[in-house]
């Protein structure tokens, strides 16, 4: 809760930032289309309220990419980010991408937590990881065009192999290297 989800994605979809961005009630959606990236996002923008919780499987379930954001001045807002990491590794779509932004970096002045040990754990989980600021718009294209990139593309139809041996046109999202700013 607080850690800038909305205004993360207010910043990607409309390029806006409020300093009194109000709390998120159930979830918001809001779509953005990347031309070059051939990929249009839905995004479910999910309230961090904890009375909201149990809605959030309706949200993520069936979600091809999630981007879990904490408040690199807050402790527990990382510790928080972990266990949703958690939940969606156990319940999540498991090819669904996952990138973890560190939110508030234009307030690195009173940062609680070390890009050193978030990009650790990141790459422990096989998460991409950036901090970003929503207020000063740093990362946070970066962080969606990363997204977008390595989703997978529906692949054309293959005419029938007679060797046994299927041709893809891609190899699988996992594979890919993310290119976020870690
Ligand atoms: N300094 C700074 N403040 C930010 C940044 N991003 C968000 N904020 C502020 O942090 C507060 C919470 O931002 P929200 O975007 O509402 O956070 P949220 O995670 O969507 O919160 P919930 O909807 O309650 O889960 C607001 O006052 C924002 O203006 C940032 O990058 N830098």
């Amino acid at each position: 809760m607080g850690a800038g989800k909305s205004s993360l994605v207010l910043r990607f979809v409309k390029g806006q930032f409020f300093d009194y961005q109000e709390s998120t009630i159930g979830a918001a959606f809001l779509t953005k289309t990347m031309p070059e990236q051939h990929v249009k996002f839905e995004i479910w923008d999910t309230a961090g309220q904890e009375r909201y919780h149990s809605l959030a499987p309706m949200y993520y379930r069936g979600a091809a990419a999630a981007v879990i954001v904490y408040d690199i001045t807050n402790q527990d807002s990382f510790t928080k980010a972990k266990n949703w990491v958690k939940e969606l590794q156990r319940q999540g779509n498991p090819n669904m991408l996952m990138a973890l932004a560190g939110n508030k970096a234009d307030l690195a002045d009173s940062r609680a937590v070390t890009k050193e040990e978030a990009s650790a754990y990141a790459e422990e989980n096989g998460l991409a990881f950036c901090e970003t600021s929503a207020k000063t718009n740093v990362n946070v294209l970066e962080v969606f065009t990363d997204l977008a990139t390595r989703l997978p593309r529906p692949s054309a139809p293959q005419p029938q192999s007679t060797s046994g041996i299927t041709l893809t046109e891609q190899p699988p999202a996992s594979a890919r290297k993310s290119g976020c700013c870690s």
